[in-house]
């Protein structure tokens, strides 16, 4: 029995609330005062019988499969809230504008992205919720890629009755957090389609010696973000002529120029020195995580610029993933955003 119950001939007494055991078979007739779960592992997991259900002759087995010898009946003192409404008021103070908050169910309110977009998760006031105790607030991590109708939160109430307080507690810091920061503490910034210009270099792609595999996979990847390359254009591994035709694709207009390869160590890796030599502000040559640790990042003008390295061209998640969708929810990269990218960056 949880800390602060008192358990009195079937009788629970949780805040000011009152639980009376009712023994299944006097229970014909009675309206369930929450819902009542079936787990059959590796089939089913969920509501059996909804909240408000008025029990039958029929339920009677059921509800000895699933291990309830009895029901409660709550008295529902005004201080308290039924685990339902604790997880709605908390899920519907926390979540922005392109959240949809689900039914409450079981106690727990699911918070799903409405766009395609990153995260945008407050760690600090996860944090202080969760201190609170009683309630009960999961996430996804801050800036993971999420799909409409994805999950990226649910509220939960432990207990089955809250005190209202404990509520109100994480009202306040959703509103202190809305107040602050002008943005709620749960929501998704949505990828603006942006169109890129991508110079692929490589002697031995622009001779025609071997078949062409960045423009295929680059346009593949900005797709999944719902981006396009505007226009490809190859170069040999000769640094005037990549300095060339990146001010050829700045002039075009493009919202982010991309340069694939020759960025590792050998001599004929011109294009990280070709980025320089363009003009372009180098924010890092060499990225803390693998795969993609020989990308560069820098802007040309206010333009994004990438240096991608090879395994762009195999790798299905690399530095590149990282970075792309920041600057397609319009984030500025700075060098504390390359460094942070170390820790939890290995990814082969
Ligand atoms: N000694 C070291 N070796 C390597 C390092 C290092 O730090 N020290 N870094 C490794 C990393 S990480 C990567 S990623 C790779 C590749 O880097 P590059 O971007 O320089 O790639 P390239 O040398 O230009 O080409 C590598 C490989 O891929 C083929 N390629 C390149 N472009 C195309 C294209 N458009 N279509 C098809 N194939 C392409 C190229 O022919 C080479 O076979 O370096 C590691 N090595
Ligand atoms: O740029 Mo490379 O890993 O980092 O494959």
């Amino acid at each position: 029995m949880a800390p602060g119950q008192d358990r009195q001939e079937a009788t629970t007494v949780i805040g000011s609330s009152k639980l009376k055991e009712v023994r299944v078979e006097e229970a014909v007739g009675m309206v369930l005062a929450h819902d009542l779960t079936q787990i059959v592992p590796g089939e089913f997991k969920g509501r059996l019988f909804r909240k408000g259900h008025v029990v039958t002759a029929e339920d009677l087995p059921r509800l000895k499969d699933i291990g309830k010898e009895n029901l409660y009946t709550i008295e529902l003192a005004d201080t308290d809230l039924h685990e339902d409404d604790a997880a709605d008021r908390m899920a519907r103070a926390l979540a922005g504008e392109r959240i949809a908050c689900g039914e409450p169910a079981e106690g727990k309110v699911t918070l799903k992205s409405t766009v395609h977009g990153l995260a945008s998760v407050a760690k600090e006031a996860v944090q202080a919720i969760n201190r609170i105790g009683d309630i009960a607030l999961a996430t996804v991590v801050d800036r993971r890629v999420v799909r409409p109708g994805e999950a990226l939160a649910a509220t939960r109430a432990i207990p089955l009755i809250v005190p209202k307080t404990k509520v109100e507690q994480v009202e306040r810091v959703a509103r202190d957090f809305r107040a602050e920061r002008g943005a709620a503490p749960v929501d998704v910034r949505p990828f603006r389609p942006m169109k890129a210009g991508l110079l692929t270099t490589g002697t031995e792609v622009y001779s025609g010696r071997i078949a062409d595999k960045f423009g295929p996979a680059v346009s593949a990847k900005l797709a999944e973000f719902g981006s396009e390359v505007g226009e490809q254009r190859f170069a040999p591994d000769d640094r005037h002529t990549i300095v060339k035709e990146i001010h050829y694709l700045r002039k075009q207009g493009y919202d982010m120029i991309l340069v694939s390869g020759g960025m590792s160590v050998d001599p004929d890796d011109r294009t990280p020195g070709a980025i320089s030599a363009a003009g372009a502000d180098i924010v890092s040559y060499g990225t803390p995580m693998l795969p993609g640790s020989m990308l560069l990042f820098g802007y040309l003008g206010n333009v994004p610029i990438f240096g991608l390295p090879g395994c762009v061209m195999h790798d299905p998640y690399t530095s590149f993933d990282v970075l792309l969708s920041r600057v397609l929810v319009g984030d500025t990269i700075g060098r504390e955003d390359i460094v942070e990218m170390g820790y939890g960056g290995l990814h082969r």
